[in-house]
């Protein structure tokens, strides 16, 4: 993390501690292409909107392929990268468009922290909606990066979206819950497993999989193509029943809920499980987060004083042998002419469009929304 992401989470828990208001809790939805992360999002920014006092999020969408999304995002990548544009000049296919967008966005990424910072006091909830191809998030450098900031920064919980009606085959539920499990031990964090779609299909089997092994083994056994033909298990099927002793292990570290992002059925139970997850962050990611932290400045700190060291010594040999040169090169202040062509200083490129419509105004979805920009639209200043 920067150290200028650790002042502003410093800040935001300096201001959380004088108004008292807890820190907002950063929903990271992920899941399989379709299983409705977007309609998700929609639901619970919904869901927010409709409380009594309203409490709208701060929604962020980091898909820069998605067509349209049916909400409005207060930060949005489409606006600061256009991916056909990223797709034609540097020759790349859909995916690789995609990746490379999210890469140029999160190296821009401290800028919509801060942002997401200075709204620390007035909301509650920060929503991320992820790109599609869930690979391109999760196994992703951009992706590590954006979680590790934003889970650095604010309370952080991961919401997988599962597709339910399409995970009712105990294989096919097995691999999304594997797929799961390595999400979880990758970002280590609080984990929520979504069933969506619950207004198809009820995400009761889903449970009692997950909390009876032999439930799960029946089904299995259940299922055609178990045995071979002389009645034995077959590789496949042997290979399954090894795998969900593993997963059960993993089953104790989630907490599942089932929701309808159509109807919004469950999604207080969402919200349940995301207090609950945040009383789980501040006491098992926290300490972990803060201890990593400490040993990757110590050991940053050890190298940088051994090449410190290292440079001065080569420098002192430097001078002995060439005193004239050494005499030469002297700092001269007057050659200074105070602009040495550095624009570290252009911060205003990632655009918060809720800065005109703030604080909490809802947004009508239908509205159209100007997109004159060409290509990636940084740097753009004031
Ligand atoms: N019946 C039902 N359909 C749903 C639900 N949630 C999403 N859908 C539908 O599932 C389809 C995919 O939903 P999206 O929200 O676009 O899914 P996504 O995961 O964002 O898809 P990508 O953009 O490909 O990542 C759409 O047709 C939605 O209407 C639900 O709870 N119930």
């Amino acid at each position: 993390m920067s150290t200028e992401n650790a002042t502003a989470s410093c800040s935001a828990a300096e201001s959380a501690l004088k108004t008292g208001k807890k820190k907002p809790v950063a929903i990271i939805t992920i899941g399989m292409a379709g299983a409705g992360k977007s309609t998700f999002v929609q639901q619970i920014n919904s869901y927010l909107h409709s409380l009594d006092p309203p409490s709208p999020p701060y929604v962020l969408n980091l898909d820069p392929a998605v067509a349209s999304t049916s909400y409005e995002a207060n930060i949005d990548i489409r606006d600061t990268i256009d991916y056909h544009k990223v797709m034609k000049e540097y020759n790349l296919g859909p995916n690789g468009g995609i990746l490379t967008a999210l890469n140029l966005f999160t190296t821009k990424f401290d800028q919509v922290l801060d942002l997401v910072e200075k709204r620390a006091d007035t909301v509650d909830y920060v929503i991320l909606d992820t790109p599609g191809q869930i690979e391109i998030f999760t196994w992703s450098a951009s992706g590590a990066i954006i979680t590790d900031a934003v889970a650095s920064s604010l309370p952080t919980v991961v919401a997988y979206i599962i597709d339910t009606p399409r995970t009712t085959a105990p294989a096919t539920f097995m691999s999304n819950m594997l797929y799961a499990c390595s999400i979880l031990y990758k970002t280590k964090l609080p984990f929520i497993l979504v069933f969506n779609k619950t207004d198809v299909r009820p995400h009761d089997f889903a449970v009692e999989w997950m909390q009876d092994f032999e439930a799960f083994q029946a089904a299995l056994a259940s299922h055609q193509g178990t045995t071979d033909d002389e009645g034995e298990p077959t590789y496949m099927n042997s290979l399954m029943n090894s795998m969900s002793l593993v997963l059960d292990e993993f089953y104790k570290h989630l907490t599942a809920v089932g929701v309808s992002s159509v109807t919004g059925a469950g999604i207080k139970e969402f919200f349940d499980a995301v207090e609950a997850s945040r009383a789980e962050y501040e006491k098992e990611y926290l300490p972990e987060l803060q201890r990593a932290r400490e040993a990757r400045e110590k050991s940053l700190k050890g190298l940088k004083d051994e090449s410190l060291s290292r440079f001065m010594k080569d420098l002192a040999i430097d001078r002995e042998k060439n005193p004239a040169a050494a005499a030469a090169d002297r700092w001269d202040p007057s050659a200074e002419d105070g602009d040495d062509g550095d624009d570290d200083d252009v911060d205003v490129n990632i655009i918060d469009r809720s800065d005109d419509v703030w604080p909490g105004q809802y947004i009508d979805v239908t509205r159209m929304r100007p997109r004159n920009d060409e290509g990636m639209a940084w740097p753009r200043p004031g």
